[in-house]
């Protein structure tokens, strides 16, 4: 019987150039797994580097996947992309040099302290977690993000800026240039400026395809800059492109520190030796974990508040990149790890009670940062900090969970710092694209974010059709069925409570406009446009 501690030295990984260490000694690998699994991954380390060299990766698309070329643009497979790659890193140094300086500035003259970033998923969460951990009081800029279709957030952050506005420069992010949430943010950030009297077009740039909608609106109204994203880009591997390097450039974050922890871990991580590899080493404890099937949860604690947003960035981009329906070969499959997380200690008093009685049907990564803060700490109890009791919670908890048999993966950082990110980034990155060659599935493509997209394309035609009917109406106004029977006059079928909500929503907020009238049941009120609105 192996000791634990004999296992913990089998299986640790360190690094001590880059301050990383893995520990999978408690995930339950079988005594001869690694050797079990060897040709498999064999097989998975020429994958990634046909991948690497440009092969088309992502199938469905016909796209090759590129994110490992922003921190090495040498290994891209085209000196053009080479060449893009280094010219747009160029750019977004000078163009925050110029902000910082007061070069380019607001259209009154006032210097950029301020920066809005609208954009969601890939083109929020990524620029939105590394600003988190790495910022600090005193940055030349601070950072709002947009990154919901939602009034009230937006007014959030407009009632902040309120007399900034001509100091506040917006980034509006999009790889498609075409999602709707953001084209929402977007225009009312443009409001937010008109209102104070302040040309949008000269507080305005746009991180998108060449070509996109959001693309032809920035050459149209001529904003102040563009930088481009590229195909070969995926949005939730993005944050080391454009998308993440400008805003976090322009909030005074060392980009070129996080790119160079990037590459660092990229070459580390290609090493096909799996016990020296940090990524394999992660990618096999998931498949141990999920017995190749998925299904199982993650749950991220990061032991540290400037982590708080790990967990959300990696659950895009493991979830997005993993929950598939199908596999390559077209079986059906549903893969799928799901992630959710929170920092340490804090889960100690909400989740963890259910971690240690609850189902078995997940598995904990720890995240540690040896570092606790810049400086000296006060000893507060018994020779001890309050990093100590913060490592002691994470140590304590970790052995109560191994007691009760749930596995856990350790992930040890020595500092947060520019490349201790950029490290973090990379690993989580290529540990997802090898578990992705092992279950066999194209982590690099989102077919069934379409549907929802769809279905909220409809609700807004429904709403439109609802209003239509209502405006017609001469009489003292409409149920819901009526509505509905009016519009399926053209042959449509109309989802009765979708419609029902939809009135709901728009008498709660056009209430001087949309108006109802009850006369018996909740469902039998009858709808009408308010009579000065005829
Ligand atoms: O950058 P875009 O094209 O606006 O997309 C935002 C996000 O929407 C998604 O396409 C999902 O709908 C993500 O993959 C992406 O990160």
């Amino acid at each position: 019987m192996t000791s634990q501690w004999q296992k913990f030295r089998e299986y640790f990984y360190f690094d001590n150039e880059l301050g990383i260490q893995v520990d999978v000694s408690r995930s339950g690998f079988p005594d001869t797994y690694l050797d079990d699994m060897e040709i498999r991954l064999q097989d998975m380390y020429c994958q990634i580097q046909a991948l690497e060299q440009g092969a088309v990766a992502n199938p469905d698309e016909q796209r090759m996947v590129g994110h490992y070329w922003l921190s090495d643009p040498e290994l891209a497979p085209q000196p053009e992309i080479g060449a893009a790659i280094k010219d747009t890193l160029r750019r977004i140094l000078y163009f925050a040099q110029d902000v910082h300086a007061g070069t380019i500035c607001g259209q009154k003259g006032r210097p950029f302290r301020n920066v809005i970033i609208v954009g969601i998923g890939g083109s929020s969460l990524g620029p939105r977690f590394v600003s988190e951990a790495l910022g600090n009081k005193g940055d030349p800029c601070s950072l709002y993000f947009i990154d919901n279709t939602d009034p009230d957030g937006m007014d959030r952050i407009f009632a902040e800026l309120d007399a900034k506005a001509d100091a506040t420069l917006t980034i509006v992010i999009s790889k498609s240039g075409g999602t709707v949430e953001t084209r929402n943010g977007m225009e009312e950030v443009r409001h937010f400026y008109v209102s104070r009297g302040l040309d949008f077009s000269r507080h305005a740039v746009s991180i998108t395809q060449p070509g996109s909608r959001l693309d032809q609106i920035r050459i149209k109204e001529d904003w102040l800059d563009a930088f481009p994203v590229w195909e070969w880009v995926g949005g939730r591997t993005s944050v080391l492109s454009a998308v993440g390097l400008l805003p976090l450039a322009l909030q005074g974050i060392d980009i070129c520190g996080l790119l160079d922890g990037a590459k660092k871990c990229n070459s580390l991580t290609r090493n096909t030796d799996t016990k020296s590899n940090p990524a394999a080493l992660t990618a096999l404890a998931w498949y141990v974990l999920t017995g190749g099937k998925g299904g199982q949860q993650m749950v991220i604690l990061p032991y540290k508040d400037r982590l708080e947003l790990f967990p959300k960035y990696l659950q895009q981009l493991i979830m997005e990149s993993l929950g598939k329906e199908k596999d390559l070969d077209g079986n059906i499959v549903h893969q799928g790890i799901t992630v959710l997380g929170n920092k340490g200690t804090s889960d100690q008093h909400s989740y963890i009670q259910q971690l240690l009685d609850g189902p078995s049907n997940f598995f904990v990564t720890f995240i540690e940062v040896l570092k606790d803060r810049d400086g000296d700490s006060i000893l507060i109890a018994e020779e001890s900090t309050s990093g100590d009791y913060l490592q002691a919670f994470l140590l304590g908890t970790r052995n109560a969970l191994s007691n009760k048999g749930r596995k856990s993966i350790t992930l040890t950082v020595r500092d947060l710092s520019p490349v201790t990110i950029g490290v973090l980034i990379a690993l989580y990155e290529r540990t997802v694209s090898m578990y992705a060659q092992l279950v066999h599935v194209n982590a690099y493509h989102q077919p069934a974010v379409e549907m929802a997209k769809k279905g909220a394309q409809e609700m807004i035609q429904l709403k439109n059709l609802a209003l239509r009917v209502l405006r017609a109406c001469k009489t003292g106004g409409l149920t819901v069925e009526e509505i509905a029977l009016e519009i399926e006059a053209d042959g449509s079928v109309v989802d009765r409570e979708m419609l029902y909500k939809i009135l709901k929503h728009l008498e709660a907020n056009r209430g001087n406009r949309i108006i109802s009238q009850k006369s018996g049941s909740e469902f039998e009120a009858l709808y009408q446009v308010a009579s000065d609105q005829q």
